[in-house]
């Protein structure tokens, strides 16, 4: 995890999925439960397109958005504690810390303690530069699950979600950037980087077209 959240021993619950289940369903409006559902299936399909563990796309799918609606006084004071290096867009819009968030109520609350998970979580609102094939697959079944529509360009990032997990990380950075452009958004810089470094790897990959 780049904002070191410990990894230490693990107490594995083996009912851990329900409780977890239970918890957002007392905590999570149902609309956000069906989304989660959504992302856990979509990760679990991608681990397996691209040869990853799909246990833990599923756990980090189904964490993901364990802060989603916490309060923005909460997340601060959560990732202040935690001794997280802050943005001075993370100050102005404290919602975009749930994905570090969440990942101390993982691992603080249903004792997960994997590195990979707690990383995925963390990485799935804004990515990552170089994050993990784990963090991709689930950064892009939180964009592209199927509730969150069925344009073309959506339905093209899905099947190139499933081709190529670079690519498809720089096409979704670009898809959000857009609509952050669009709405008068502050932009997070992590967006930016992730989408240059991803770009830059398949530069390297592929030089002459570029
Ligand atoms: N790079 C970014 N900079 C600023 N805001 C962002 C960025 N990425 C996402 N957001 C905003 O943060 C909020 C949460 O993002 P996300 O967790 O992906 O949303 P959701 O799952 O609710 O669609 C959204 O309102 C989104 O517009």
């Amino acid at each position: 995890m780049s904002q070191s959240l410990n990894p230490l021993a693990p107490p594995t619950h083996p009912d851990q999925r329900e409780i977890i289940l239970n918890w957002l369903k007392a905590n999570v409006p149902d609309t956000r439960v069906r989304h989660i559902l959504r992302v856990e299936e979509m990760a679990i399909e991608l681990a397996n397109c691209h040869g990853l563990d799909a246990g833990k796309a599923a756990k980090a799918g189904l964490m993901h958005d364990l802060a989603k609606f916490f309060k923005p006084l909460r997340l601060l004071q959560m990732a202040q504690k935690e001794g997280l290096t802050l943005d001075s867009v993370d100050i102005a819009n404290p919602h975009l810390l749930h994905a570090e968030v969440g990942a101390i109520v993982a691992r603080d609350q249903f004792g997960v303690f994997d590195p990979d998970i707690l990383q995925a979580i963390c990485d799935h609102t804004l990515g990552s530069p170089g994050m993990s094939a784990l963090s991709c697959v689930v950064y892009l079944a939180d964009g592209l699950e199927p509730g969150r529509g069925d344009t073309p360009e959506l339905e093209e990032l899905r099947h190139l979600s499933r081709q190529d997990l670079d690519q498809a990380i720089w096409r979704l950075a670009d898809y959000s950037l857009r609509h952050l452009l669009d709405a008068r958004h502050l932009i997070h810089p992590r967006t930016v980087l992730t989408r240059n470094w991803f770009l830059q790897k398949g530069f390297k990959r592929s030089p002459r077209k570029h």
